[in-house]
């Protein structure tokens, strides 16, 4: 029987004065690949965060790898947990080199400073490069690579402790349509991977979700609008709400495609 990856019981953060998360309860369990969808401002990103145990709430229950966040050392749970984000991003040293960037993870450190790397580790890194398209780009600094060149990077780099919890907030963001297509294509065959985390992929657009999917969550200002399995939530009725206007969805070869309605 699978296990209890995480765990929100009626969830709620409040910053400034206002909510940007309430009375979220959503449960994820191992093995599932899961989405959440949502309008700019929804609180994906909040969500992600408080999952990645990297923001506390102001209410309610959490608990990641049955750790219960509040009571349990942060520090110890956080390597369990692989995360590719844009605020990941933007604390890498600009010098860093792609593949320092990818085996550095296994050591919850970003920058090289005088570690003895095994050579198992390199190899495991330079497998995960290989896998996602970026083996070429081992040798560059990351400062130099293009948006999808760090994107595929950032998805090795979390890959790379073997998290037991993959998040990755808006991997396709700012991608062209061919980088965007290659991207997910390549997390639809990690979401067929029976070995591959359970995972939990954040972004706006219906064309980003990749094939093999299992769960969705629609966020709406702060709140969960719908969630469970995916095809009973990517319903026109359960996105049109979501997005506050009326849209067309279709489903091809396992992917999704939305438009408002005319
Ligand atoms: N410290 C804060 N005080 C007040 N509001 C905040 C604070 N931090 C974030 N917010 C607001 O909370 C809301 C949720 O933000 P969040 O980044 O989680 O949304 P999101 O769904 O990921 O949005 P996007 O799709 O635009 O990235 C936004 O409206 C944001 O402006």
């Amino acid at each position: 029987m699978a296990g209890e990856v995480l765990e929100l019981s009626g969830v709620g953060v409040r910053r400034d004065g206002a909510d940007l998360l309430r009375d979220v309860s959503w449960s994820v369990d191992e093995g599932e690949r899961w989405v959440i969808l949502g309008p700019n401002g929804a609180g994906k990103t909040t969500l992600l965060q408080v999952a990645g145990s990297l923001l506390y709430p102001t209410s309610g229950d959490v608990d990641i790898l049955g750790e219960r966040l509040g009571r349990t050392d942060v520090f110890e749970l956080r390597p369990r947990i692989g995360l590719a984000s844009a605020a990941v991003a933007e604390r890498v040293p600009p010098g860093e080199t792609v593949l320092d960037l990818v085996v550095t993870a296994s050591y919850a450190i970003l920058g090289r400073w005088r570690e003895e790397y095994e050579s198992a580790d390199l190899a495991r890194a330079t497998a995960l490069l290989d896998a996602l398209g970026a083996a070429g780009l081992a040798d560059r600094r990351f400062g130099t690579l293009s948006e999808g060149e760090r994107k595929r990077v950032q998805i090795a780099r979390a890959l790379m402790p073997d998290p037991e919890l993959l998040l990755l907030d808006e991997p396709a963001a700012g991608l062209d349509l061919g980088g965007r297509e290659d991207l997910v294509r390549r997390l639809g065959v990690l979401a067929d991977d029976p070995s591959a985390p359970t995972t939990v992929l954040v972004t706006h657009h219906l064309e980003e979700v990749p094939a093999g999917v299992t769960h969705a969550l629609l966020l709406r200002k702060g709140e969960i609008q719908a969630q469970g399995k995916v095809d009973e939530v990517f319903t026109p009725e359960h996105l049109s709400e979501c997005f506050g206007l009326s849209l067309v969805v279709e489903r091809h070869d396992g992917r999704w495609a939305a438009r408002a309605a005319r």
